[in-house]
């Protein structure tokens, strides 16, 4: 069975987070591990509080793994200060995962802060140089670029630039913009656009870390970058498709319609 590992924070809601990237590895059949980089309390509502772990068991968890199972894939998601950046960092330099995805988590849907705003620049310097795709959306790249991102053209540009801090390839989420909600990866040689069919409803927590989850577990299984995309753009559109309400706010993506019906 093929392996995948996410590094992220807790969502409690279960709609958001490891929790998310765990049922995502599960529904593609692919043996999903966790490091844990933060707890956050929050609901469908909001986050409340959120608790770092330290670097030291952070450290500890990923050796524990990496000292004993082949990890085929891994995804990053929150992680929200520098020293936890570090540790990670230099962990996947010596433990060279064949894929990295990363997802540079700032802020959740309902506003809060989930990157510490001196972290920034680490994530940029230590940590996007050893992706193999980071899948920012638009709020995310107008941050690491300081650009202002509107549409087409500026996903386009800050794709490249983000590119250009040292990651293989670059995918710009679309999910925020008015009209349909395409993604654009860059690759070093070409612009790609991954079209998609907005679906009108409010339940899309957590609909950035399954996408990439997705295209981790699409990379463990042995699919080309575009296949791995291509096919997570299907997975997330059927996810968001049968999301549903749960509790009184944002309603979670749905992993599990496949196998017990549309609306569960
Ligand atoms: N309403 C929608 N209909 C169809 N596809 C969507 C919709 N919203 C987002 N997507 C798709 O879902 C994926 C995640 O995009 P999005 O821009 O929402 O990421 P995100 O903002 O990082 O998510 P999150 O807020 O959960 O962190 C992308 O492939 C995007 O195109
Ligand atoms: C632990 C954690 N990781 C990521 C998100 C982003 O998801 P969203 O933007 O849907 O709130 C989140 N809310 N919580």
């Amino acid at each position: 069975m093929k392996t995948a590992l996410t590094i992220a924070g807790s969502d409690s809601s279960g709609g958001a987070g490891i929790q998310a990237d765990l049922k995502t590895f599960s529904a593609h059949g692919v043996f999903g591990m966790s490091v844990i980089a933060s707890v956050t309390a929050q609901n469908t509502q909001g986050v409340t509080a959120v608790e770092d772990m330290s670097p030291k068991i952070i450290d500890a968890q990923l050796d524990a793994i990496f000292t004993d199972i082949k990890v085929d894939a891994v995804k990053i998601g929150m992680v929200s200060n520098s020293d936890a950046i570090k540790v990670i960092a230099d962990k996947l330099k010596s433990y060279r995962p064949r894929h990295v995805v990363l997802d540079p988590v700032m802020v959740s849907k309902s506003g809060y802060d989930l990157l510490q705003p001196d972290a920034k620049q680490t994530l940029i310097s230590d940590l996007i140089p050893l992706a193999g795709v980071v899948t920012p959306n638009l709020r995310e790249a107008a941050v690491l670029t300081d650009m202002r991102i509107e549409g087409i053209e500026g996903m386009e540009r800050a794709a490249k630039a983000i590119y250009h801090m040292g990651s293989a390839s670059v995918l710009v989420k679309g999910g925020h913009l008015k009209e349909e909600p395409v993604d654009i990866l860059y690759d070093g040689s070409k612009l790609h656009h991954y079209k998609g069919e907005r679906i009108h409803t409010k339940n899309t927590h957590g609909t950035g870390c399954t996408l990439s989850s997705a295209i981790a577990s699409n990379l463990a299984k042995g699919l080309t970058l575009d296949e791995a995309i291509m096919e997570a753009k299907r997975y997330i559109h059927g996810a968001i498709k049968n999301s549903f309400s749960l509790g009184g706010g944002v309603g979670p993506t749905n992993h599990f319609y496949q196998w017990f019906g549309e609306r569960v």
